[in-house]
């Protein structure tokens, strides 16, 4: 079976050549008050989109994070390139604003089937370009927290889309899908996040995890819902082993500094 490496260093101020990752990332900012580091995850990514109202965050607090800055210069210099859903929260002289600056919006209002994370989803996932989609990470701005069925409705996008690379994340910690049709190595960034975390299967029990670097590594354990799953566990080692027979959500917490 294939290993597949999993890496926090789009959290670091700067990131150091031999962590240089070999992926590109894409942001998807939500209706959320933003996390204090998406600035960070801005400058890293290549693609910005906003859903839905995700796009008044980005109008109104990107400049509280810059407050030495005029508001103007700030929301000139993030402009994201696609804000779409079904635009019953982004505001008017929100959209107009982006409009003018040349941001495309992508009017689903007829589908309220799905979430507006999901059609972001969508987007990068059919979008044309030259980059090798195995290579895309998606990094969410303010997917945990607020609104339970909010957040649950994220977490069912990982599952959705579970050959993607997508990365849920809050001021508080990052979530994201380790799937079953691969081994897992787990690059810790000791000053950005952790030292807490959690295993969790979704969508069925697993009847065998094995993991190495946590503080109750578990050795062909089964976890299901109802039963043990690994929440309040503890990264010990700056690399972490997943081995399991079914999908794992792995979650770490980010640190304050
Ligand atoms: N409180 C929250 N917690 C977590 N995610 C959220 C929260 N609020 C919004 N989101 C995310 O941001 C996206 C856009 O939010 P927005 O408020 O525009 O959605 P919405 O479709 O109007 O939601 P609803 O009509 O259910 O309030 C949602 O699809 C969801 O993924
Ligand atoms: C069974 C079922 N439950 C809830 C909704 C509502 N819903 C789900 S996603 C969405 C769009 C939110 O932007 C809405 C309104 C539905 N359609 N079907």
């Amino acid at each position: 079976m294939e290993l597949m490496s999993h890496s926090s260093a789009f959290l670091l101020p700067t990131i150091p050549p031999d962590h240089r990752p070999s992926l590109t990332y894409a942001l998807v900012v939500l209706n959320q008050r933003l996390p204090r580091f998406t600035p960070l995850l801005w400058d890293c990514a290549h693609l910005h989109l906003c859903a839905d109202g995700g796009a008044n965050r980005v109008y109104d607090e990107m400049p509280l994070l810059f407050p030495d800055e005029d508001p103007s210069d700030v929301r000139s210099r993030y402009k994201p390139e696609v804000i779409k859903g079904d635009m019953d929260s982004v505001r008017k002289d929100v959209l107009d604003f982006y409009a003018n600056l040349g941001t495309k919006v992508v009017d689903e209002s007829q589908d309220q089937d799905t979430t507006d994370l999901h059609k972001c989803i969508e987007y990068i996932r059919d979008f044309k370009s030259d980059i090798d989609k195995s290579k895309i990470c998606i990094l969410v701005a303010g997917a945990l927290g607020g609104r339970f069925d909010h957040e649950i409705g994220n977490i069912n996008v990982l599952c959705r889309f579970s050959s993607m690379r997508i990365i849920l994340l809050s001021d508080d910690c990052l979530i994201h899908l380790l799937p079953r049709t691969h081994h897992h190595e787990i690059h810790i960034q000791p000053s950005v996040e952790g030292p807490h975390c959690g295993l969790v299967p979704i969508g069925m029990p697993s009847r065998s995890t094995t993991t190495t670097g946590l503080q109750w590594d578990l050795d062909k354990t089964e976890m299901s819902f109802g039963g043990l799953i690994s929440t309040s566990n503890i990264v010990k080692e700056e690399k972490i082993t997943v081995r399991s027979d079914s999908d794992l959500l792995w979650t770490i917490s980010i640190k304050k500094q």
